[in-house]
């Protein structure tokens, strides 16, 4: 491998000794920030998901409270509990596991979080704070996985600054949201989004410093049209049963032999999931910091 490896994992613990330091300090004013998370339902991969955020955020200092519901959950279920979070001072952000099941209304649920709860960072009245606010400091929840593929680059040295970054995939946690941060001042890149009704995706991945890819669709980023030296990072998920040992795992959107080519690579796993779970700690402790301001 060539491309020098974008270790999620690693820097997503550099700043979690960064949050520690800042949870002690609120703890110490009489605050401890509490991060609470909704599931309804019990799939196996949103439990796996759920455990990982409360075991790191309890290893940081922070309060971690877990509530469930059951699959069969009303709309007015999830509503109270969503009221119940809004009102309780001891938690300071949380977020609703997705996807929920399919009777549910999500977009109602979503709307319905205190925006300056909103861990995720995706809520309407944030992305559009982050709409309308170019250049002023931001003060509202960023959205996560957008933060933590910046984050991950800007922290192993690689700076956006008139960079020309193709994001494949139009979904509203990266696709959508990431260019409303890359195309602040503070960070200058210049951003193109492609998704499923592109003509020629090639074409604009050959143009490409920087490459995120978040289609969802296995592989689709490939070794010939990445651009020698460029940075790849592989959002992508596709769960899927792997050819030599029919154990199901994770594949990215980024074939593996674009190691070969790119000058730099956010492998998946052990790229940008670890650090979404970091920035959504992050989100937390700053709302915390503001309640407590
Ligand atoms: N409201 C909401 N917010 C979310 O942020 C959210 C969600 N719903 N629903 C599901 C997805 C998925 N997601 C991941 C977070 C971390 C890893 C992660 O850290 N993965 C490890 C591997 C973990 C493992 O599978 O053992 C890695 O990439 O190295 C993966 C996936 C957050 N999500």
């Amino acid at each position: 491998m060539t491309a020098q490896k974008l270790d999620g994992t690693a820097t997503a613990a550099a700043i979690k000794d960064e949050l520690r330091a800042r949870v002690a300090a609120l703890v110490e004013k009489g605050t401890t920030p509490g991060i609470a998370t909704v599931l309804v339902g019990a799939d196996p991969a949103s439990q796996l998901y759920v455990g990982m955020k409360h075991k790191q955020s309890e290893a940081i200092g922070m309060n971690s409270i877990q509530r469930e519901l059951p699959a069969d959950a009303t709309q007015e279920q999830v509503e109270a509990l969503i009221d119940e979070l809004n009102a309780d001072p001891t938690c300071h952000g949380y977020i609703v596991q997705l996807p929920l099941p399919k009777h549910l209304d999500t977009d109602a649920i979503l709307e319905r979080i205190d925006p300056a709860k909103d861990a995720d960072g995706l809520h309407p009245v944030n992305l559009g704070r982050l709409v309308l606010n170019v250049n002023a400091p931001i003060t509202t929840p960023l959205p996560c996985t957008p933060r933590g593929v910046i984050e991950l680059l800007q922290r192993n040295g690689y700076d956006l600054a008139g960079k020309h970054v193709v994001v494949v995939g139009r979904g509203v946690t990266i696709g959508r949201s990431i260019g409303l941060l890359l195309t602040r001042r503070d960070i200058n890149a210049t951003v193109t989004l492609t998704h499923t009704g592109t003509v020629d995706l090639p074409r604009y991945i050959r143009e490409a410093d920087v490459v995120v890819a978040a289609a969802g669709v296995k592989h689709l980023v490939r070794a010939e049209d990445v651009k020698p030296g460029a940075a790849v990072l592989d959002v992508g998920v596709t769960r899927e049963a792997d050819p030599e040992t029919g154990k199901s795992r994770v594949f990215g959107d980024v074939d593996p032999a674009v190691a070969e080519v790119a000058g730099y690579l956010s492998p998946n796993p052990g790229g940008v999931g670890p650090m979404t779970v970091a920035l959504l700690m992050m989100n937390v402790v700053e709302a915390a910091e503001r309640a407590a301001s």
